[in-house]
């Protein structure tokens, strides 16, 4: 079995993560359970200021907050300097509730509401990422009635195919994203913004997809921005002062994935930039990235009980643990892969080939199939890794199942940041409640 992030096993053949031991975690805190090491977060965040700074290159990394949003994960990427960007009204609210400075944040979403835009502007945040024509006619009328001048990207669809699962491809010409390069919509919006008066339009955005593995789908989004941006600069004067190339960047899941260093994405795609900003003659603009899952996904593992088994001879045996597809939607969504162990014997050899199956009353809500794995009953822990990204985040009520809480750890110490739902927050939505 390999070990992700700082997981390790300690001479009783119990898992630690940050130096914690994952059964005192579960007595501690109970099960299922969700547990990020935040000293690999800091170490990831501090990578990219890093890499960028290495470079010489005037740059902004943003937190792609949808990957796991809570006021204490907001609260860590400030103090590590990171920029944020949220795609919902909840997430604006959450991150200025944490005291995100909000001229750190940047706001995506293909259809934001007028009360969503409204609360940006009023906020003055850093900039809004216009997706739309309906969107930059929105944001015009709102910034001239508040007369409140707003800084705007205009994400554009590069007409990029990366090689990722359909559902987080982003940047191919058939999205439901941006406005198209190719075509002259993003040449018309372009126009449209430099055209209103509270719009101050500072460049461009794409982000080309999630769960990428190569650099050839950045290298050419980023050729392809700067290019069109040189084409418009000659033609009607504009120079970008930024220019954002999205998150996406791949992290191992399980050995069969291959994931280059997140330095190594950044790097190529910095090399692409100067290479065409020297071609076109154009200035260097400032390179913005918004990394997601690089950031936390690995720093996270879920625990959870092992409960029911069941075995269909000669096909497989069940193992049921207390959480699913209601704390980690992914397998069923994507058929992702994931790895895990059973986190009371993690020095035992496999000798069993097991599926875990969540709780949820859905055939699909399986786990992971075919997990090699000790012999396992009722009560062991079973530590599941690379959760960080789009598990907690993604979680939801099916069944009226509670959602997990999420414990921090680091250098030994633990601190509960989401408690867990309990029964009564289920029903408090509930008008007829009394
Ligand atoms: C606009 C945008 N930015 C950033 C991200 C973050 O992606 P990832 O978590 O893959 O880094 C996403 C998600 O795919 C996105 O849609
Ligand atoms: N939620 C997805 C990725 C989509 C990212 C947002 N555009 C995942 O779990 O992989």
């Amino acid at each position: 079995m390999h070990l992700h992030g700082s997981a390790e096993i300690s001479h009783n053949g119990h898992l630690k993560i940050g130096g914690v031991s994952t059964i005192d975690l579960a007595k501690q805190y109970g099960t299922p359970l969700y547990v990020y090491d935040t000293a690999l977060i800091k170490e990831r965040a501090r990578g990219f200021r890093k890499t960028f700074k290495e470079l010489g290159v005037k740059a902004e990394v943003a937190y792609a907050s949808k990957a796991f949003s809570c006021m204490a994960i907001f609260q860590l990427m400030n103090e590590e300097g990171l920029s944020l960007d949220v795609v919902s009204g909840g997430e604006l609210y959450t991150a200025l509730k944490a005291d995100f400075p909000p001229e750190r944040i940047h706001f995506n979403g293909n259809n934001k509401s007028r009360g969503e835009l409204v609360l940006a502007v009023k906020e003055k945040i850093g900039c809004i990422v216009v997706d739309n024509f309906y969107e930059l006619q929105l944001l015009s009328e709102i910034t001239s009635e508040m007369k409140s001048k707003t800084k705007v990207l205009l994400r554009v669809t590069p007409g990029i195919e990366a090689h990722t699962h359909d559902y987080i491809l982003t940047g191919q010409e058939d999205s439901k994203f941006g406005f198209d390069l190719q075509n002259g919509q993003a040449e018309k919006a372009m126009k449209l913004s430099l055209e209103s008066e509270y719009i101050e339009l500072l460049g461009l955005h794409c982000h080309i997809g999630s769960q990428i593995f190569e650099t050839t789908g950045f290298i050419l989004a980023a050729r392809k921005m700067i290019e069109k941006a040189a084409e418009w600069n000659s033609v009607y004067g504009f120079v970008p002062e930024v220019i954002n190339l999205g998150g996406g960047f791949g992290i191992r899941y399980t050995q069969e994935d291959d994931p280059i260093a997140p330095s190594q994405y950044v790097k190529e795609m910095i090399l692409a930039v100067k290479e065409e900003v020297s071609r076109t003659g154009m200035s260097m603009p400032e390179i913005w990235i918004e990394p997601g899952r690089s950031l936390v996904g690995d720093a996270g593992i879920s625990l959870y009980t092992i409960g029911s088994s069941k075995e269909v001879p000669g096909v497989r045996k069940y193992l049921a643990i207390d959480g699913g597809m209601s704390d980690n939607i992914r397998p069923a969504l994507y058929r992702a892969k994931y790895e895990a162990l059973i986190a009371n014997k993690a020095d035992a050899e496999p000798e069993d080939t097991v599926s875990i199956a969540g709780k949820c009353c859905e055939s699909g809500d399986m786990l992971i199939w075919d997990l090699p794995l000790p012999d396992a009953e009722a009560g062991d822990l079973l530590a599941v890794f690379c959760t960080g990204a789009y598990g907690y985040s993604m979680a939801n009520n099916y069944n009226r199942l509670p959602r997990p809480p999420v414990v921090f750890v680091e250098n030994g110490k633990s601190k509960l940041v989401i408690r867990r739902e309990t029964y009564r927050d289920l029903i408090k939505l509930d008008e007829s409640l009394t």
